[in-house]
């Protein structure tokens, strides 16, 4: 790409003024970030504002300098970063060695890495190298020549150069040497019985999942850096309460407050808080509704409609809906059952998501519940009961009333103080959102089914619950498989997919086979599931080694790094690189064999039995799983929109609410192989808006009990591919199931902060930061 001639120019001005480039770039970077690219406001007066910008930067340099240690000891420090880290590794790979897993033999994969190999041979200093094409080795290749190894032949225009490493971890494809430019390929292979191909992606990434985090690296050596988002912390005063579908009721009640001093037709009396008189007044409304034909509400078809909210010293709060509905001719009178069974076929009808329990008075009383939530939320202590008996209590003396009609046409509500009974006390319910006082199309997202929040949409049934809270679920449409967004290519076309794509030749199960069909060839040569549909043990010890310590894994270099192009297309900053993964290619709708056949898992969609929850700990809604998991079980695909980065870029910074957005997941496989990958092809996940289950898992450190795997099943590329989780070892029914969103905390550099892990992991990142007294602050 040309350089910018306002760059260039700007850097000449500096120079003249004995400024040199490199000085120079990223203060004008940051200067153009902070003008919001205005270029009048950094060239004005001959560059004034860059020159001085640089200035101030040197002094605060120089006085940074002057504080911090000397070289010594800095180096010291580093060492003993360095020792630290292996211990933790060590201490890792010991705690997960799970002791009811029957006895095996160690695998060389884990030998090497004992040994203290690695295949990183790049250095992240040397980034600006010229670049060469890659240079890959087939030596002991299963079979058939993996086809990203072919096009890097082919792409390169010369054969394929071995680089043996005995002892390192990527054997058929190494890494290249000491002599090699870091942009180089640098190694894709695998010395596991699997021999799987790999995926690069950017290793411990702020950016989850491909983008590994340095873990407790300095941020010095850490590869490139993806957009990390924080998720939102999920709406909690739009939407109603949700409450475990069989949660038995309790007699003993708290008292409860004295009632609401509302507009009603026959004055209520005040300070009298108990059930009784709330039920009785209720009736008294409802009667008098019925038979006062003035006090009935004027219901039009098409009004405007505003919420009014209003409370009392007394711990009384009216709700009142006022409708606009003078000019409508359509105006007439009706009753209170009227108007909600009214309501309830319109929802019913307009709002496909409510089942047919869908009742408007609940959703009044749910109206009511979200008014009542404390705010800020407390957060439970790990070992307190749960409000859940409280609310019980309260629900257990709280009347079933309805809305209440008041005179001039608006509808209201009696909220409690604790007025939490929401759907609990009635038969299982679908959940109701009500996002904003207008409810617009859009909006419709939020309105979630508690007992199946993927709304039929997968082969198995996802319940919510929440029993810590009345927290209620974040808006967003449930997708079980990624949409494409807009500009992203994602191209499935049959015409795409060759011969060697695809094992169209092979009949029935191709693991009943006794060679490997066409599509495992792509993943190495073996089949990366076993006849129980599990991903077979070692290649899940190699992904899980791969996340907890991508530096020691191969990275590649793009000439043009993508990523960094979407973050600013006026200075492009150099690669960081991208890691190495081992993908599984499932088969697919060319292949001959039939549909059952063990090759197909992540495309069968979720099987298991899962459940959204809310967590005790502070993480918010979580995921977890009903029934007990073998290692190396599917669980689910992390699932999104598919955009691309400069898309994301774009959707996040005009995003009023950064907080919103769940954590987007980058699709970085073969990036580095690329001499330019463009726009379009460098792809992201975003959950945000539109997602399945996946959204709801929360981080742990590295021993999470679940790992991601880059599975190929439509795309004979790899710019597009699906992110699946399989279990790292066993899990218990009721566990929580976790992932590494590989976020460095110490990254001060990043735009979004990260948000203080309360994973519980004793390898939690974010406590050894905290620990050290790290400048960066979190939320
Ligand atoms: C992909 S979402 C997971 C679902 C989320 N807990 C929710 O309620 O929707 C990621 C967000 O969950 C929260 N989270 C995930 N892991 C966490 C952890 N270990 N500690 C604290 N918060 C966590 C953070 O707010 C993060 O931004």
């Amino acid at each position: 790409m040309a350089p910018n001639p306002r760059v260039a120019k700007a850097f000449r001005a500096m120079r003249e003024i004995g400024i040199p480039e490199e000085k120079t770039k990223p203060v004008l970077k940051n200067l153009l970030k902070i003008y919001e690219k205005n270029w009048e406001l950094i060239e004005v007066e001959n560059y004034r504002a860059l020159a001085d910008a640089i200035f101030d930067s040197e002094e605060a340099e120089a006085s940074e300098q002057k504080k911090s240690h000397d070289s010594a000891e800095a180096e010291a420090a580093e060492q003993k970063k360095k020792l630290e880290q292996a211990e933790i590794m060590k201490a890792i790979e010991e705690e997960t060695q799970i002791p009811e897993e029957p006895e095996r033999p160690l695998k060389r994969l884990r030998l090497r890495h004992q040994d203290g190999s690695s295949c990183t041979t790049s250095n992240p200093n040397s980034h600006g190298t010229p670049l060469k094409k890659p240079k890959l080795e087939i030596d002991d290749l299963p079979i058939a020549i993996p086809r990203s190894q072919a096009r890097a032949m082919n792409a390169s225009g010369e054969p394929v150069s071995v680089s043996p490493q005995p002892q390192t971890r990527n054997k058929g494809k190494q890494p290249v040497l000491a002599d090699t430019p870091p942009d180089v390929v640098n190694g894709a292979g695998s010395d596991s019985g699997l021999r799987l191909r790999h995926l690069k992606d950017k290793g411990k990434e702020p950016m989850p999942p491909q983008t590994r985090s340095q873990g407790l690296r300095s941020t010095s050596d850490r590869p490139s850096h993806g957009v990390r988002i924080k998720e939102p912390k999920p709406k909690q005063t739009v939407l109603p309460l949700i409450k475990p579908k069989d949660e038995p009721l309790t007699d003993d009640a708290p008292p409860l407050p004295a009632p609401l001093s509302v507009t009603r037709p026959e004055p209520m009396t005040n300070g009298d808080s108990s059930a009784e008189n709330r039920s009785r007044d209720s009736n008294v409304l409802t009667s008098s509704n019925e038979t006062s034909g003035h006090e009935l509400a004027a219901v039009p078809t098409e009004s405007t409609a505003t919420i009014d909210i209003a409370s009392s010293s007394k711990g009384e709060i009216k709700i009142s809906l006022t409708c606009n509905s003078t000019q409508n001719p359509n105006l007439s009178a009706t009753n209170v059952d009227t108007l909600l069974k009214r309501m309830e076929d319109r929802c019913l009808r307009s709002y496909k998501a409510l089942d047919s329990n869908f009742s408007v008075k609940e959703l009044m009383k749910n109206m009511c519940d979200s008014l009542v939530e404390p705010e800020p939320e407390p957060e439970p202590k790990p070992d307190s009961t749960p409000p859940t008996e409280e609310l019980k209590k309260v629900a257990a003396n709280t009347s079933d009333d309805g809305p209440l009609l008041t005179t001039n046409g608006s509808v209201g509500n009696e909220a409690e103080g604790a007025c939490e009974n929401g759907f609990q006390d009635t038969e299982p319910q679908s959940l109701v959102g009500v996002p904003n006082n207008e409810v617009t199309a859009d909006d419709t997202r939020s309105l979630h089914d508690v007992n199946d929040i993927a709304k039929g949409q997968e082969s198995v049934i996802i319940s919510l619950v929440n029993e810590v809270n009345t927290e209620c679920p974040p808006a967003f449409h449930y997708i079980p498989g990624n949409a494409v967004f807009q500009s992203a290519y994602v191209n499935f076309s049959l015409a795409r997919i060759g011969d060697d794509n695809c094992c169209s030749t092979c009949f029935g199960d191709c693991l009943t086979s006794a060679t490997a069909c066409a599509c495992a060839l792509q993943s190495g040569g073996e089949y990366a599931y076993t006849k129980e549909g599990l991903v077979k043990e070692e290649l899940i010890d190699e992904c899980i080694k791969m996340n907890r310590d991508p530096q020691k894994h191969c990275l590649f270099y793009c000439k043009e790094c993508p990523l960094e192009r979407s973050k600013n297309e006026e200075i492009i900053e150099s690669c960081k690189g991208h890691s190495v993964r081992s993908f599984i290619k499932e088969c697919w709708l060319k292949c001959g064999c039939n549909k059952q056949c063990g090759n197909r898992v992540v495309q069968r969609g979720i099987q298991r039995k899962l459940q959204v929850f809310m967590t005790p700990g502070g993480k918010g809604w979580g995921l977890r799983t009903l029934e007990d998991l073998p290692k190396g079980a599917f669980v689910c695909e992390y699932v999104g929109e598919v955009l691309t980065n400069a898309e994301l870029y774009e959707r996040v910074s005009k995003s009023s609410n950064k907080d919103e957005h769940a954590y987007p997941v980058l699709l970085d496989a073969d990036w580095g192989a690329e001499s330019e990958l463009k726009d379009e092809e460098a792809l992201c996940l975003d959950a945000t808006y539109y997602g399945n289950v996946a959204r709801f898992i929360n981080h742990r450190c590295f021993d999470s009990n679940l790992v991601e795997i880059p599975v190929e099943v439509e795309n004979p590329d790899h710019h597009y591919y699906h992110l699946a989780f399989f279990t790292t070892r066993k899990v218990k029914a009721l566990e929580e199931l976790t992932w590494d969103y590989g976020i460095d905390f110490d990254d001060e550099e990043h735009p979004v902060k990260a948000f203080k892990c309360r994973c519980g992991s004793r390898f939690c990142r974010n406590i050894k930061r905290s620990n050290r007294s790290r400048k960066r602050r979190f939320t």
